[in-house]
């Protein structure tokens, strides 16, 4: 199978949603996908909101992280980068549509709607058994060169 992104661009990395490199992380795993990335994410109990339910902060960070790296690849793509571009997140929203079963693999899609220059508009939808369960959209920023964030990924 073909290495997940995070993987392949930045093993080192110890964001909490989706660095490798973090022992208590999500470790999300993000893959290209038709005219979008898709991550697959199966929850632990600590995850839970109530039992057998998703805590909906862990949702949002599941959407922020995965969409965050739908900015990067797409502007990696777009202007021939030879890595993602350093995103950060601007803003994102989650609209909780329903509980999210947590004993499960989920899947979690995301594609652009809007790019223009440095700036992304993400929209993520979250899918447990076929049923669309809560759904995102956000902004993304890469980041220039002196921002705290730039050379840390
Ligand atoms: C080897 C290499 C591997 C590389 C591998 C890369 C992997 C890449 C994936 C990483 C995945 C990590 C996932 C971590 C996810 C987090 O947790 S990131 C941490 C949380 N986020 C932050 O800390 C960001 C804090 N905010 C900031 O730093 C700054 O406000 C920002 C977002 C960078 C923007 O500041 P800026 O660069 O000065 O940009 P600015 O000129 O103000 O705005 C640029 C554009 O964005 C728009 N914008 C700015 N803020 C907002 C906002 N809040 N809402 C809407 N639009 C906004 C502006 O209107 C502007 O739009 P245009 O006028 O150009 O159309």
């Amino acid at each position: 199978m073909e290495q997940a992104l995070q993987d392949k661009f930045a093993p080192e990395t110890r964001c909490f949603g989706c660095g490798p490199s973090n022992p208590k992380g999500l470790h999300i795993k993000s893959f290209p996908e038709g005219d979008g990335l898709v991550c697959r994410f199966t929850p632990e109990e600590h995850h839970e909101g109530f039992p057998g339910f998703l805590n909906g902060g862990i949702i949002g960070t599941l959407f922020d992280c995965h969409m965050n790296w739908t900015a990067a690849y797409f502007l990696m793509k777009r202007d021939n980068l030879p890595s993602p571009a350093p995103t950060v997140t601007a803003e994102f929203s989650v609209q909780l549509l329903k509980p999210t079963p947590s004993r499960q693999e989920l899947l979690i899609r995301a594609r652009v709607v809007e790019a223009q220059g440095r700036r992304v508009k993400v929209e993520g939808e979250l899918v447990a058994s076929g049923e669309v369960t809560a759904r995102a959209s956000g902004t993304f920023v890469a980041v220039k060169q002196g921002h705290p964030a730039w050379g840390r990924w």
